[in-house]
């Protein structure tokens, strides 16, 4: 799997060790940034970046750090196509992606510890979207929602 990561200076000190465990799980890793610390950068920009990255392709699922996981995933949002959720707990982690189809797990750096978001980066990369019925037709309804604009 292709996996694409970003954050900004709230989430910079867990970019480098999330990029390590996927690598050791044997997918390839995308890296978008931050690429050092700049208190001054804007998490949706970093947002975008990976959103977009979705969007074409680029990865398959992404992950995006901020401070509290809030802001990138408002951001991230507001693309087509982008399912992303703020999970601090594995259950979410794993359940977004198999009943909602989830494709970008959000993460706070402030709110979470190191051991934690491996636990969390784990459960959602090895999780599959289920495609049951129930869950394809409530994704539908989210497609014409983004459709409606
Ligand atoms: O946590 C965030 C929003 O949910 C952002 O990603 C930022 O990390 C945070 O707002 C940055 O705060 P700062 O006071 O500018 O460092």
């Amino acid at each position: 799997m292709k996996i694409a990561i970003a954050c900004d200076h709230g989430g910079f000190a867990l970019k480098q060790p999330i990029m390590d465990l996927i690598k050791q799980q044997s997918h390839a890793v995308l890296d978008l940034g931050a690429h050092q610390y700049d208190a001054a950068d804007d998490y949706p920009d970093f947002a975008r970046y990976l959103g977009q990255a979705i969007q074409h392709g680029q990865a398959d699922r992404g992950i995006l750090l901020c401070g509290s996981g809030i802001g990138a995933c408002v951001a991230a949002n507001k693309l087509t196509g982008v399912r992303a959720g703020v999970c601090h707990d594995v259950y979410s982690a794993h359940q977004g992606v198999e009943h909602d189809d989830m494709n970008v797990i959000c993460l706070g750096a402030r709110v979470i510890g190191e051991a934690l978001a491996v636990d969390l980066v784990t459960a959602f990369i090895n999780a599959k979207f289920t495609g049951e019925d129930r869950h394809a037709r409530r994704l539908e309804k989210i497609k014409a929602m983004e459709a409606a604009g």
